[in-house]
């Protein structure tokens, strides 16, 4: 599915936030967008969901395979969220209901989107629990939040997310909260259900390093507005603005090695 994003500005309570964002993602492409924190990544993957905060106005067109998504009310912006889009966030902690079991929560856009019975929607939630290659997913969908560890946690967000075959998925820093060894096997889930399913991906992370590893592009953010787009190797390698420099450091600094890059440093 594609997405275009022009001249987006949101405002919350009267401060602005994004400031002119503009992007594009073609039908099964993949685009990373990345910057410091509090840069605007994440309202601009909230704004694409219609869920932006309470408070907040919009302006500029956010278009879905072309169907326009700004100025669409609750109820058609729900359908088009369980339906053609998912999203995985940072903090499955927060992302989970922690007093419901994770079977029916990997099931819940089923049931509500697709008329799926308990049972139905349990069936499939065990199903997505084994692609995700959580342990013993008969049982684990019969657990609840707490009773997992963080990075199982991830992975009933991520099957959560791929439940309806979303033809959009946006991953909104959703190896941030994890060590980097659980982030490994995160991010491979992520390029593979990606892959095969052919859906586009929107992945939004602070980590040059994480992006490397996911993405071929990426759009840099910094107060809101777009100041780079270019491969993440020009990125990493010729960054030329001051933010994506910095970014590139970071990456560095934490041990990024990536033999793509090895002949430009
Ligand atoms: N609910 C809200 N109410 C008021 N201001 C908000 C709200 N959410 C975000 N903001 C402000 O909007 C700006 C952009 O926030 P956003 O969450 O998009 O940044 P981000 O780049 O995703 O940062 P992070 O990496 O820390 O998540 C920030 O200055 C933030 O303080």
């Amino acid at each position: 599915m594609s997405l275009a994003i022009e001249d987006l500005r949101i405002s919350i309570r009267g401060r602005t936030v994004v400031d002119g964002v503009s992007l594009a993602l073609g039908d099964g492409d993949r685009l990373g967008l990345i910057g410091e924190s509090g840069s605007g990544k994440s309202l601009t993957a909230l704004a694409v969901l219609g869920l932006l905060p309470a408070g907040s106005t919009v302006t500029g067109s956010i278009r879905l395979d072309g169907r326009e998504l700004v100025g669409l009310g609750d109820r058609e912006l729900a359908a088009v969220r369980g339906k053609r889009a998912g999203i995985v966030f940072q903090e499955p902690v927060t992302a989970l209901n922690p007093i419901r079991r994770v079977g029916a929560q990997i099931g819940e856009s089923l049931r509500i989107h697709y008329g799926f019975s308990k049972r139905q929607a349990l069936e499939r939630a065990v199903r997505l629990a084994e692609r995700v290659h959580l342990p013993d997913p008969e049982h684990i969908v019969q657990r609840y939040p707490h009773e997992l560890s963080g990075g199982q946690r991830q992975r009933v967000a991520i099957a959560a997310a791929l439940a309806t075959g979303p033809r959009l998925i946006i991953a909104d820093e959703p190896t941030t909260a994890l060590d980097v060894t659980i982030q490994a096997g995160i991010l491979d889930l992520f390029d593979r259900e990606v892959g095969e399913s052919g859906a586009s991906l929107l992945f939004i992370t602070h980590d040059l390093a994480v992006l490397a590893r996911i993405v071929p592009r990426a759009v840099v953010l910094a107060a809101g507005r777009v100041v780079e787009e270019a491969t993440v190797e020009g990125l990493l390698t010729a960054p030329a603005h001051p933010v994506t420099a910095a970014l590139a450091e970071a990456a560095y600094a934490t041990g990024f090695t990536d033999p793509a890059f090895e002949g430009h440093r």
